[in-house]
């Protein structure tokens, strides 16, 4: 076994076992509570500058696939497990996690207590952190975590985001279709748009399964560009980083505002609500995994949803045209907003969830319901 460190810039120093690619790489350290979806965390692109460390203690043991993935390759900087499962068994299997990360380049930690760096970033707050196979000089290594980039006020998105207009026509795998049922292919060529600042694939996936025409382009995309393609609706993605700095994308959600439906989840629902004049601030150590309480105020009820997000809007700073739909029960953030007279909406956790909870499947509903109006 190669050892490997994770060292915090506060000088919190974690030995263990390296996996995966060997080298060294700085990020953001932050933990995720889902006890499935690796492989879906792990090409997430919204994770793009981020050391993810599982909380759930044994990894690996299903080993993955070629279809459960949320983008081409991952995008996040690092991977940390309690204990890395030494033999995989599904029959959807097509390879190992530890060759799977050697692969595509991501570096790995296994063999520490993740429930001490947990407790630890839940107090201290999230921080910067470097993992390295290379160097085992713990001064070298806080050095190095302290001179990382910080998140705040970086546009990670540029680095993530598709280069090109494309079309998507992947539908949702057959387990997810049968569970939203009635809702397939009922888009009758509706045409949507999503701008793409790092979008995870299930959310066109579950366009293309309700028979939308799906159009992607990239985040930096004018509204007139948009407009040119004859939307019916527009989504705005998830996507890495600190949603202050994308300037671009708050003016073209500004503008697209009133002339078509608008669906936005996590970074998108952030756009959406910074390009209506609300304020977003970045959250002690975020919310990421797949049993976080949500309330819908418009129904009262609460359904348990994914989350991935270290930045939230701020309830305070939301202008009069905007009104909050959701509220996160753990902590009252803020979790859905929608426009008073436009039709747009967005949430800041994950409807489109695989491996699920899929309680909120709900909002593709909504959506839909938005397109229908505007159609008429
Ligand atoms: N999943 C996302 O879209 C994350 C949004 C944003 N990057 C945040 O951390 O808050």
């Amino acid at each position: 076994m190669t050892p490997a460190k994770l060292v915090l810039e506060d000088g919190s120093v974690f030995p263990g076992q390296s996996f995966g690619a060997a080298g060294e790489v700085t990020g953001e350290v932050v933990f995720n509570t889902s006890m499935t979806g690796y492989q879906e965390i792990l090409t997430d692109p919204s994770y793009h500058g981020q050391i993810v460390t599982m909380t759930y203690p044994e990894i690996g043991n299903y080993g993955v696939n070629e279809i459960d993935v949320e983008h081409r390759v991952p995008s996040l900087s690092g991977f940390i497990v309690r204990e890395l499962s030494r033999i995989h068994s599904n029959y959807r299997a097509s390879g190992d996690l530890d060759t799977y990360l050697k692969k595509h380049n991501v570096i790995a930690l296994s063999g520490i207590d993740t429930r001490s760096l947990v407790r630890h970033i839940r107090t201290a707050g999230a921080m910067r952190g470097i993992l390295s196979t290379t160097d085992a000089d713990n001064a070298s290594l806080i050095a190095k975590a302290k001179a990382a980039p910080s998140l705040v006020g970086r546009d990670l998105v540029r680095e993530v985001m598709s280069k090109s207009v494309t079309s998507w026509d992947e539908k949702l795998d057959d387990w997810t279709a049968c569970e939203i049922g009635a809702a397939v292919d009922s888009g009758g060529g509706t045409h949507v748009v999503c701008m793409d600042f790092g979008m995870k694939w299930n959310i066109p996936r579950h366009f293309a399964s309700r028979g939308y025409k799906v159009t992607i382009v990239p985040g930096d995309t004018t509204a007139a560009e948009i407009m040119k393609l004859s939307p019916d609706g527009v989504f705005l993605s998830n996507g890495p980083g600190d949603p202050e700095p994308l300037d671009y994308a708050i003016k073209t959600i500004s503008e697209l505002l009133g002339k078509t439906p608008i669906f936005g989840i996590c970074l998108g629902h952030q756009l959406l609500s910074l390009a209506c004049g609300a304020k977003t601030f970045k959250l002690k150590f975020g919310h990421r995994g797949a049993n976080q309480p949500v309330m819908d105020l418009t129904t009262g009820k609460v359904e348990i949803t994914t989350q991935n997000h270290g930045f939230a809007v701020d309830a305070d700073s939301l202008p009069a045209d905007l009104e909050i739909t959701h509220r996160n029960l753990n902590d009252d953030t803020v979790a859905g907003v929608r426009h008073k007279t436009h039709p747009a909406f967005g949430v800041q956790y994950h409807p489109e969830a695989a491996a699920g909870p899929h309680d909120s499947h709900y909002l593709f509903d909504r959506f839909q319901d938005l397109l229908t109006a505007a159609a008429v």
